[in-house]
């Protein structure tokens, strides 16, 4: 088994005949994304990435991840939404939780550490006293080069960069990746001569996780990216079958069933907290596929079972416009047990030997009942386990359901066009030429 779904616990609000209906529509948004008709389709370079990639850039993804492990102490990635989203996500998700802390020796990668991912002055304070005076490595990575946050940091790491070993030295300690002929970042890229990785013109930045944009981070983490891409290879022609023996389709459609009688979110699931960054790579994913023309899912994510002593209520006995995906890890990577306390104050030693994964299992599935039970429709996805194959396998089958999803919902899944606008605000605010006008009108309604 690679991936499993199953929608058993949606059926109480799916009728027989509803999938069987609906067919039609997902056969059309197949058609539109592999003939490559559809809005969007000059973003399509995704769907045959995991074979269709440039070898020459991947071995030298590799060499170059060496070379940071073998000088950097620290790495810091510089990168904001695409361009940090898939490579933080794979590296928490299959490193040791407390990699950072770990020692060298323990760890065989360096500390890695993002930046550019917000415009806190304090986070990137408080970076530059960690890494203190250890010898560290640079990945910027922007398609366009003039993304604020990342740009803002990248400004401060060069410089620290180029104080502490001159401009040569940082040269040797700068990657950077964008886009393979335009933009400021490229330009600086080769005035500077830095070892530079391109973003392909036709993926768009939420779906390059299997380009450089992710695995240079991942590989300098220590992460296997042949297997990664190996996974996703194996995706790729698993999810090309029919809608019958295609789980990738029936997600696609089971979500947009929902989505037509009033299910308006979907949270994602997860109860293993490596996890966590795989549901917010996940969320732009979706979000900033599907969330345009006044419509679309709005796709949210849960911790459990931390976030059931939060927002569980919430999910039990809210508003009903919500179903979950729940995913969990079949095999553990560690089997820990739970020991008997001869006092038993807890009342806990019922589960004395047992593993916390044993216990952890069962709130999963005593939380999908319960949530059914109170309206909440469930989906379930199984990955055998924490590797990069089978992450690969799990990146890909997102990917190609949400280009199927959106289309779907007769959408445009691959542009943003919702995200420009807070950005021409806050250049007006901040008085960039040529914004000056529009800078004075918002101030105005500031006062307000
Ligand atoms: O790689 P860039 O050009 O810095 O863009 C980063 C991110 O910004 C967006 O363009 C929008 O905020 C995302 O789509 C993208 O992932």
């Amino acid at each position: 088994m690679k991936l499993e779904f199953s929608y058993d616990f949606a059926k109480k609000f799916i009728n027989d005949h509803e999938l069987s209906e609906f067919l039609p529509q997902v056969e059309t948004a197949v058609k539109y994304l592999e003939e490559k008709k559809g809005a969007g389709n000059d973003y399509l370079g995704w769907i045959d990435l995991p074979e269709n990639y440039d070898k020459e850039e991947f071995a030298r993804i590799k060499k170059s991840a060496e070379k940071i492990k073998s000088d950097s102490e620290v790495f810091v990635v510089i990168g904001i939404g695409g361009s940090y989203l898939g490579s933080k996500a794979a590296i928490e998700f299959l490193s040791h939780t407390f990699a950072n802390k770990l020692s060298k020796e323990k760890r065989k990668s360096p500390e890695i550490y993002f930046a550019g991912t917000n415009i806190s002055g304090v986070y990137l304070q408080h970076l530059i006293e960690v890494i203190g005076d250890r010898d560290f490595s640079i990945n910027v990575i922007s398609k366009s080069g003039t993304t604020t946050e990342p740009a803002l940091a990248f400004r401060v790491f060069k410089n620290l960069l180029e104080k502490k070993y001159g401009k040569e030295g940082a040269r040797e300690r700068i990657y950077s990746t964008t886009d393979k002929a335009r933009g400021a970042l490229k330009k600086l890229s080769d005035e500077e001569k830095y070892e530079t990785f391109v973003v392909p013109d036709d993926v768009g930045g939420r779906f390059t996780v299997l380009t450089a944009v992710g695995l240079l981070p991942i590989a300098a983490a220590g992460i296997d990216i042949d297997e990664l891409m190996r996974g996703a290879a194996d995706a790729m022609v698993d999810f090309r079958a029919p809608f019958e023996n295609n789980i990738c389709y029936q997600y696609a459609a089971i979500r947009n069933i929902l989505h037509r009688k009033g299910k308006d979110i979907e949270i994602l699931v997860n109860y293993e907290p490596r996890l966590h960054f795989v549901s917010e790579w996940w969320k732009q994913l979706f979000g900033e596929s599907e969330g345009k023309d006044q419509k679309g899912i709005f796709p949210a994510s849960v911790d459990f079972s931390t976030d059931l002593h939060s927002l569980g209520q919430y999910i039990q006995d809210g508003k009903r416009t919500m179903f979950e995906t729940v995913i969990s890890i079949e095999k553990p990577e560690v089997e820990f047990l739970i020991e008997e306390d001869k006092d038993n104050l807890d009342g806990l030693n019922f589960v004395a030997g047992k593993t916390m994964d044993y216990v952890n299992k069962k709130a999963c599935d005593g939380t999908v009942l319960a949530h059914i039970d109170g309206g909440v429709p469930n989906l379930l996805l199984k990955l055998p386990e924490a590797t990069p194959y089978h992450l690969g396998y799990m990146f890909y089958f997102f990917e190609k359901a949400c280009g199927v999803s959106g289309y779907i919902l007769g959408i445009n899944p691959f542009n943003q066009p919702g995200v420009e606008d807070y950005k021409r605000n806050m250049f007006a605010l901040l008085g960039k030429p040529g914004y000056e006008e529009e800078g004075k009108k918002l101030a105005e309604r500031l006062k307000k």
